[in-house]
C-alpha cells in the first residue's frame, strides 16, 4: 500500500483501494475476531443501537481500518460489530457513509468491497427516507423491491473509473439487484409479527443531499415512479 498518501494515522486513498489492498483489509479484520459472517447489515439512521443486540461482540472502530472514512452524521457510530444474532454470524456497520459528508462516492461505498473481502454473501441495507408515494404513512417499512439511482444515472455512477473485472464486470446489469427470496421472507416475518399493515414494497431513488427536497422535488421525484427517497448508494460493489 505504499502508493498511498498518509494523513494522520489513517491510510487515506485519492483512488479506490485495490482488488489486493481490499483483500488484505478484510484479512486484517478477520484477525481481529473469531467470527465469519456470511451476513452483513448496514445500519441506517435510527438502527445504530441494533448493535446493542449482537451477542459475542468484537467492536472494531472505523478509524482504525485503512481506507475506511469516519461517520461524520450524529446517531451513526463509525464502527463494525462482528458477532452473532440469534445464532448467525454477522457483520454490522453502525453508521453508514453518506456522499454529502463531502466523501467521494466510491468512498460510501468502499466498506461494501471490505465486508465481501470478510466472506459475506448476504447484505441487508437499512435507512430512514422520505416516502414519496400517497399511500404511505410515516413510520412504513419498505423493502426495495427496485431502485432509481439518480447521481447514477446522471454521470456519478459509483462504478465509474478504472474497472478491475475481479471486483466485477464493468458492464453490471442491475436489473435483479434486489434478492426476492429475501423480500418474501421478510413479509412474511412481518406477518407473523402481526406487521403487514405496514409493510411496502416499492421503488427507492437515490439523491445527494443533504437538503431533503421542494414540493416540487418530491413531485418530479414521484413522477419518476419512485415511492420512497433518500440519500444509500451501498448496493452494487
Ligand atoms: O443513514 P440513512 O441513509 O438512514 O440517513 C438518512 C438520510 C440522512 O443521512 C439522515 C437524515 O434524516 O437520515
Ligand atoms: N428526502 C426526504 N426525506 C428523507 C430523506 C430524503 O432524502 N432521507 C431521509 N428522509
Amino acid at each position: 500500500m505504499s502508493e498511498y498518501h498518509f494523513e494522520t494515522s489513517q491510510i487515506v486513498t485519492h483512488r479506490p483501494p485495490s482488488f489486493e489492498d481490499v483483500q488484505s483489509i478484510g484479512e486484517l479484520l478477520l484477525g481481529k475476531t473469531k467470527h465469519r459472517p456470511a451476513i452483513g447489515i448496514i445500519c441506517g439512521s435510527g438502527l445504530g443501537s441494533l448493535a446493542d443486540m449482537v451477542e459475542d461482540a468484537n467492536i472494531i472502530l472505523y478509524s482504525e481500518i485503512p481506507s475506511f472514512p469516519t461517520s461524520t452524521v450524529p446517531g451513526h457510530m463509525g464502527k463494525l460489530v462482528f458477532g452473532t444474532m440469534k445464532g448467525k454470524q454477522v457483520v454490522l456497520m453502525s453508521g453508514r457513509l453518506h456522499y454529502y459528508e463531502g466523501y467521494p462516492m466510491w468512498k460510501t461505498t468502499i466498506p461494501v468491497r471490505i465486508l465481501k473481502a470478510c466472506g459475506i454473501s448476504t447484505l441487508i441495507l437499512t435507512n430512514a427516507v422520505g416516502g414519496l408515494n400517497p399511500d404511505y404513512s410515516v413510520g412504513d417499512v419498505m423493502i426495495i423491491r427496485d431502485h432509481i439511482d439518480l447521481p447514477g444515472i446522471t454521470g456519478q455512477c459509483v462504478l465509474r473509473g478504472e474497472n478491475d473485472e475481479r471486483f466485477g464486470p464493468r458492464f453490471l446489469a442491475t436489473v435483479e439487484t434486489y434478492d426476492r427470496e429475501l423480500a418474501t421472507l421478510t413479509k412474511s416475518i412481518a406477518e407473523k409479527l402481526g406487521l403487514s399493515d405496514i409493510m411496502r414494497e416499492g421503488t427507492y431513488i437515490m439523491v445527494g443531499g443533504p437538503t431533503y427536497g421542494t414540493v416540487a422535488e418530491f413531485r418530479l421525484l414521484r413522477g419518476f415512479g419512485a415511492d420512497a427517497v433518500g440519500k444509500l448508494y451501498e448496493r452494487f460493489r
